[in-house]
């Protein structure tokens, strides 16, 4: 697992941005009548709270210039019922708020999450992890608050300073343009820190990435760490990038303090004119008393809402960045699909020969072709062995038969069929695949056994765990039950190989395609499971890569590949004999897993 900060990529251009965030509008659509309702909400909430600096001035102007309570009781009471009106109306649209965007970022995520499991290993090889995580979780999280906050409060805050705007210079025109005016430093303050302030907490958080990434890695690997004495090193590194987190903090800290300073400074600046003005305007009879509490009430009013149109602007420009980030995910269209006319395959009436014709195949990327021409068949019920040196593309040539990557020419088949005419799901089943590097899952032993046959049997576990030599899974605390940590470390490698054949075998698959699955169990235990494991292989057609003489024994024939081509085919006998390089591969393979 590779992690990394996300913010390596180019900007994208603001058009290309925008167009990202449309192209997300088909998750508003099932919510729209509830945003309907919440602009509605949120459009009654303001017309009470505008209402109110009225109600203040009549109370002034009325009740309280004339001493007249009766007056007093009925204004109070009106003021009382706006309130609770507001207060009744922003909890509904809180209340529908929260459902609407969190349902809106939850359907985003599955289809992200649905749509990242559709795409081929190439695809997975050149992303990495982290980048993919702040796709599904931060960028995601901006595009939920500009869609669900940002846009009705951006809409609500322009209503209200048009309307108060509107009222203020209605008061007083002179004062009401003084303060209209003040909203345009105000919102351009608000704007500058509230950019400042989301580059600064996206750096304090890829920086969090960052220490935490060493941080994990150091624990995962204190075995290595403490046997090469690089202890030290690890720790200047871990100060460096703790330093590094500590002085973007204080940075992003900074900027707030800052800008809130400010943030008072410009309405109480403007609270000062209006005072003095007013007061002046008051005296000259210009403006009552009740008129001047109301426009300093509204006068306040204001302030929030420029503020916040100051953060919604940019939060609408992060929003943008992290649906062009999500687009790049969405827009990556699945390579290994089901063609129109695929089939499926019944795995029972499967005999299981396979046919590998001219195929030749690059990664993406690169400049060269791995495998330049390979034609190979394997005889339903044989075992073949494939040998070669480091490198040659033994994995990368059992990947291609249950599609984990699609050849570049030429053509495999499965029983005559070519396996892209398979349905990928079927594929599956006919073909099963145990890698040298088990992964293995968080979750119990049985549901890692039975990933890729759900409804197996506790017989058929036991005997896949029988033959894998897998049996010590009954000695653990809840036997098939028990709960296996993150990648199965609670077990030794040779035990999560193990489970990771019984699963394997668990298929009961007509094509077994196993990578040196016994790399990590030692000499005793390998021959135990090459012993079972020959049982279970009389059935069925084998593809193993092997790297030592003693995984060969399991094998009726071996294929020697160099060069991207099958440089010869035969017993092991037959290639020890005809062809020194097989020789020299083996003994070369087997002295690297000795030392
Ligand atoms: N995902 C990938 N993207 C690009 N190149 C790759 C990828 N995987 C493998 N390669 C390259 O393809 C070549 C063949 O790799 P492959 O893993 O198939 O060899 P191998 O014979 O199985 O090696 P080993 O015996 O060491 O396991 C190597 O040069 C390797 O660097």
């Amino acid at each position: 697992m590779t992690s990394d900060s996300t913010d390596k990529l180019e900007p994208p251009s603001r058009r290309h941005a925008l167009t990202s965030l449309w192209q997300l509008r088909s998750y508003v659509r099932p919510y729209r009548f509830r945003m309907l309702a919440m602009f509605i909400l949120a459009a009654a909430s303001t017309v009470a709270q505008l209402l109110v600096p009225g109600m203040i001035q009549a109370v002034i102007d009325g009740p309280v210039k004339h001493g007249n309570l009766a007056g007093l009781w009925l204004l109070g009471l009106v003021i009382a019922l706006l309130g609770i009106a507001e207060g009744l109306t922003v909890w509904l649209r809180r209340f529908i708020q929260a459902k609407v965007a969190l349902s809106m970022e939850a359907d985003m995520r599955t289809d992200l999450y649905a749509h990242m499991q559709k795409l081929h290993a190439g695809f997975h090889d050149r992303w990495q992890t982290g980048q993919l995580l702040a796709r599904a979780t931060s960028d995601l999280g901006s595009i939920r608050r500009f869609l669900a906050w940002g846009l009705i409060f951006g809409l609500m805050s322009l209503g209200i300073y048009v309307a108060v705007s509107v009222q203020l210079m209605t008061k007083h025109f002179w004062l009401g343009l003084v303060v209209a005016a003040s909203a345009i430093p105000l919102f351009i303050v608000a704007r500058n820190f509230a950019r400042n302030f989301i580059v600064a907490s996206r750096e304090v958080q890829d920086q969090q990435g960052e220490v935490a990434t060493i941080a994990e890695q150091a624990a995962q690997g204190i075995r290595v760490i403490k046997a090469f004495g690089r202890a030290p090193h690890m720790q200047r590194q871990f100060d460096d990038e703790a330093m590094k987190l500590h002085d973007l903090s204080v940075r992003k800290l900074m900027i707030a303090s800052r800008s809130w300073s400010l943030f008072s400074l410009i309405p109480n600046a403007t609270l000062a004119v209006v005072l003095v003005g007013g007061s002046i305007a008051v005296a000259n009879e210009t403006l009552s008393l009740g008129g001047l509490a109301a426009f300093v009430t509204l006068q306040l009013m204001l302030v929030w809402p420029i503020e916040a149109l100051g953060w919604i602007i940019a939060n609408g420009n992060e929003a943008m960045t992290a649906a062009d980030r999500v687009r790049d995910v969405f827009e990556t269209e699945p390579t290994i699909v089901d063609r129109p006319d695929a089939k499926p395959v019944d795995r029972s009436k499967s005999r299981g020969l396979v046919r590998f014709e001219n195929v030749r195949f690059q990664y993406e990327d690169t400049p060269e072709p791995v495998l330049k021409g390979i034609d190979l068949e394997v005889r339903p019920g044989e075992t073949l062995a494939i040998a070669g040196v480091t490198g040659s593309g033994k994995t990368t040539l059992v990947s291609l038969v249950p599609r984990l990557y699609d050849l570049t020419e030429g053509r495999i088949t499965i029983d005559g069929t070519d396996i892209r005419d398979i349905t990928i799901q079927s594929l599956r089943t006919v073909v099963s695949t145990a890698f040298e590097d088990p992964t293995l899952f968080s979750m119990s032993v049985r549901e890692n056994l039975t990933l890729g046959r759900a409804e197996a049997t506790d017989d058929e576990v036991n005997e896949a765990l029988s033959v894998a030599q897998a049996d010590f899974v009954h000695d653990l605390p809840f036997g098939l039950d028990t709960r296996i940590g993150e990648q199965g470390l609670s077990l030794s490698g040779g035990q999560r190989q193990r489970l990771a054949l019984a699963r394997a075998v668990l298929v009961k698959p007509a094509v077994l395609v196993l990578d040196d699955p016994l790399s990590a169990l030692d000499v005793h235990t390998e021959e135990l499971v090459e012993r079972a494991l020959a049982s279970v292989l009389t059935g069925t057609t084998a593809l193993i890569v092997v790297h030592r003489p003693s995984t060969v024994a399991l094998a009726d024939r071996v294929a020697l590949l160099a060069d991207g081509r099958i440089a010869a085919v035969g017993t092991h006998s037959e290639l020890l004999e005809s062809t020194p390089d097989y020789a020299a591969v083996l003994s070369a393979e087997s002295e690297e897993v000795t030392a």
